[in-house]
């Protein structure tokens, strides 16, 4: 829903704005909200609208900055916003990026990301289940237009979700049918002040040549209700195509020894849309990465694949055998991986040594797989295999639970194969 008719002054007034932000957040409310504030006029607006939104409810607000120490004023800014919600009396966390490595590559890139990691680590620690971002309908027009210019599919094109989990961090964006317009013209005339960040002014950003551009394509008819509106059938659209593959998958994908196996047939004759969702989702659970590789390289994979041909992409090997697709990890990646039993390993598994005592997990590896009689009866090819944990002492391989040598030892995946099926719903 996006709100837009203004009231006598020209703006939606507070109540309206209260009562859209309320609709929000279907009952039963979460005994806590943490409000993501940068200081800029939107995230307040939000800070405040949320307060006057559950002044009656046993919600407690708890509010975040983020100092990214990228302007040598952003401290003194979140200590601004400390004092903004300290006047509400909502208790007020500054988060320091900076104290690891030195970025490298596209500095906001890394900025968001680390952004977002800060404030979902924050909610954790805080038992905070649900963080509010301050992003309007003025924000998801321009990231409409943003990803027209990257040649964005149906996902790309339906914008920000009003909701996502990350990190088991529900995000939410209450303020997403809402204009940055009516949430200015509410703080100027309640008498709340905001900070005015300088670069968006910055012409060097994309989103401010597109703010830019977007007062020019209004004169055009190019609004930005009619961007949001794109936004929501693309939002459909995906739902629907989210669910066909989520289908289509129950009927030609199962899980072994890690891997995602697509039978090959039936992966042939899917619709590009639908191969192409369950080659992002393999790879993703596979490697546990967070973002899809791009759309190029994607589109070779799945070719290759469709052709009965081998690649590798995003830290995967896609190998077709016999009438079969494995996704499985990338010798390579996990060639150094090593640790004790009963810890994560690889971040996907967890082997229990039984009896076994003094050993490491490591790889199988291609010679390990050959100390193992009856790996063929397990049905994975040996590249699939090699991947996958094993114990070893002193250079004696003492288990491999996953390819016919158990020896009283187990590893369970850290990542359940309903995640896999699940993931193709949500994206
Ligand atoms: N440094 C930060 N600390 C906390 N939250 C942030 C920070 N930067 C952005 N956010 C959150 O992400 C939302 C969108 O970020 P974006 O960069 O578009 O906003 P902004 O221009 O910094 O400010 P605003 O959206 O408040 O006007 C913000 O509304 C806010 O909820």
């Amino acid at each position: 829903m996006l709100l837009t008719q203004p009231n006598a002054a020209g703006g939606l007034g507070r109540d309206d704005l209260v009562s859209a932000l309320r609709q929000q957040f279907t009952p039963p409310l979460p005994a806590r909200i943490g409000i993501a504030v940068s200081g800029g006029g939107d995230s307040v607006a939000l800070m405040h609208l949320l307060k006057d939104c559950f002044c009656d409810d046993p919600v407690e607000l708890m509010v975040a900055t983020v100092d990214h120490q990228l302007r040598p004023e952003s401290r003194q800014e979140a200590e601004e916003v400390a004092q903004m919600a300290q006047q509400l009396c909502l208790r007020h966390d500054i988060l320091t990026w900076g104290e690891g490595p030195e970025p490298t590559g596209n500095l906001q890139d890394q900025a968001r990301r680390a952004r977002f990691a800060l404030l979902t680590a924050w909610a954790r620690q805080n038992g905070i289940p649900v963080l509010a971002l301050g992003h309007t309908a003025d924000d998801q027009a321009e990231t409409v237009i943003m990803r027209l210019k990257r040649a964005a599919g149906v996902n790309g094109l339906a914008g920000m979700a009003r909701r996502r989990t990350q990190d088991g961090v529900s995000l939410q964006r209450p303020l997403l049918g809402l204009r940055r317009s009516d949430l200015r013209h509410y703080l100027r005339a309640m008498g709340r002040s905001w900070i005015e960040d300088p670069s968006n002014e910055d012409d060097t950003y994309d989103r401010i040549k597109t703010r830019k551009a977007l007062a020019v394509l209004e004169d055009l008819g190019l609004t930005v209700p009619a961007l949001v509106t794109v936004a929501q059938n693309m939002g459909k659209a995906q739902t629907a195509l989210g669910w066909y593959a989520f289908l289509t998958a129950r009927d030609l994908a199962e899980i072994k020894a890690g891997a995602v196996v697509f039978e090959l047939r039936k992966f042939r004759t899917l619709p590009d849309e639908i191969s192409h969702r369950l080659m992002v989702q393999a790879l993703l659970w596979v490697s546990g990465g967070q973002y899809a590789p791009r759309r190029q390289p994607m589109i070779e994979a799945v070719a290759i694949a469709q052709r009965g041909g081998s690649s590798t992409l995003a830290g995967c090997r896609i190998l077709s055998h016999r009438d079969k697709i494995w996704i499985c990890r990338e010798a390579a990646t996990v060639q150094q991986a090593a640790g004790d039993p009963g810890e994560v390993w690889d971040q996907r598994w967890r082997v229990f040594a039984g009896k076994l005592e003094a050993c490491e997990v490591r790889p199988l590896g291609a010679a390990g797989v050959k100390l193992c009689p009856d790996w063929r009866a397990e049905g994975c090819p040996a590249p699939v295999l090699e991947v996958t944990p094993s114990l070893w002492r002193e250079g004696n391989l003492m288990a491999a639970p996953l390819a016919g040598f158990a020896n009283g030892c187990s590893a369970e995946p850290i990542n359940s194969a309903e995640e896999f099926f699940a993931s193709l719903l949500s994206h």
